[in-house]
């Protein structure tokens, strides 16, 4: 057994939080779109099962035993009839941890993509999906990693407006911003808005008629996270003074933030002028859609 894919990062171009349910989770509507850079998830042949991390963020994930690929790959052997052959799984962590990335999910869907071919899993596409839910809030947009909007928890998915790839760049300011944190501060602010699903058009033409609707949406977590981090603050006022972004905001809980640029020679423009003058931030130019896996 020998296969590879990517687990690409997760961008939330717009995120509405409502108040939350009585389970505490919060209801969303989110356009969720993918960037062709990430994790790589690999499966090889091994005598027990076990998950081998590399990569600059390796050292963010402390235990074994609580990497989401290798909660994927108990779901989906739970649900595999009869034996399968022993395996070991691999993971390149190239996206930051607890950065609105969504990496924990998709390095999950990525398992779950790779195991069900390589072990010949008889699963549908639907059942996946449920897998996928039942590891994260985000996982089963983060499964096929294709642009959707995302309502309930994130896990009612429909086809997201059509654009042609977005040059975008992405830069986290380097701090941890965990997720649940972020929803609890967002309830002690009150600052939750309407969750329902705005009118969206079916098609946006490019970059800038994305960024002239998107720029009348929200990332309702916002105001949260920079409460929590401070220096996610510093990163949307840095993008948003640059001349090549046409819109800059939050992805997710944060702290990662993105600039959506009109071409991609804006894109590396902008991103060689934040590496040079804020060399401590992750950037990376990117383009937003449906990135090959
Ligand atoms: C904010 C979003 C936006 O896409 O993404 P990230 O920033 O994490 O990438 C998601 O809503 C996160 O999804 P995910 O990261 O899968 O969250 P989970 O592990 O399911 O939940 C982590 C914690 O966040 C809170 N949570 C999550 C989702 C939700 N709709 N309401 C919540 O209140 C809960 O406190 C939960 O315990
Ligand atoms: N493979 C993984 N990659 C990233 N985070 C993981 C992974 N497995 C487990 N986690 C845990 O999931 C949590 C959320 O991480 P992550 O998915 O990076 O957040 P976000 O969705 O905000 O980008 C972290 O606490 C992390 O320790």
């Amino acid at each position: 057994m020998s296969a590879e894919t990517l687990a690409p990062a997760k961008v939330n171009l717009f995120l509405h939080v409502g108040p939350p349910e009585p389970d505490g989770f919060h209801p969303i509507c989110s356009w969720m779109t993918f960037a062709d850079v990430g994790d790589r998830v690999s499966a090889y042949e091994a005598d027990a099962l076990e998950v081998k991390v590399s990569g600059p963020f390796a050292l963010a994930l402390a235990r074994e035993a609580d990497n989401l690929v290798l909660r994927a790959a108990h779901a989906l052997l739970e649900r595999a009839k009869g034996p399968t052959r022993p395996f070991g799984l691999m993971l390149e962590k190239a996206l930051p941890v607890a950065a609105g990335l969504g990496g924990g999910s998709s390095d999950a869907g990525a398992a779950l993509r790779l195991l069900r071919r390589a072990l010949d899993v008889d699963l549908s596409d639907p059942d996946l999906e449920a897998l996928a839910a039942g590891l994260g809030s985000d996982g089963a947009a983060c499964l096929w990693a294709r642009p959707v909007i995302a309502e309930g928890r994130g896990e009612r998915l429909s086809p997201a407006p059509a654009t042609p790839p977005l040059d975008a760049v992405l830069v986290n300011p380097g701090v941890p911003v965990p997720t649940g944190q972020v929803y609890a501060r967002l309830d002690a602010l009150k600052g939750w808005g309407p969750a329902e699903r705005p009118p969206l058009p079916e098609t946006l033409e490019d970059a800038a008629e994305a960024a002239g609707f998107l720029s009348l949406m929200r990332n309702d977590l916002e105001t949260a996270a920079v409460e929590i981090a401070p220096e996610v603050g510093d990163a949307l006022d840095f993008l948003r003074a640059e001349p090549e972004t046409l819109l800059a905001r939050m992805s997710g809980s944060g702290g990662t933030c993105f600039a959506l640029c009109a071409s991609d020679y804006e894109a590396e423009t902008l991103a060689e002028r934040i590496e040079a003058l804020r060399p401590a931030w992750w950037v990376r130019r990117t383009r937003l859609g449906a990135p090959q896996l």
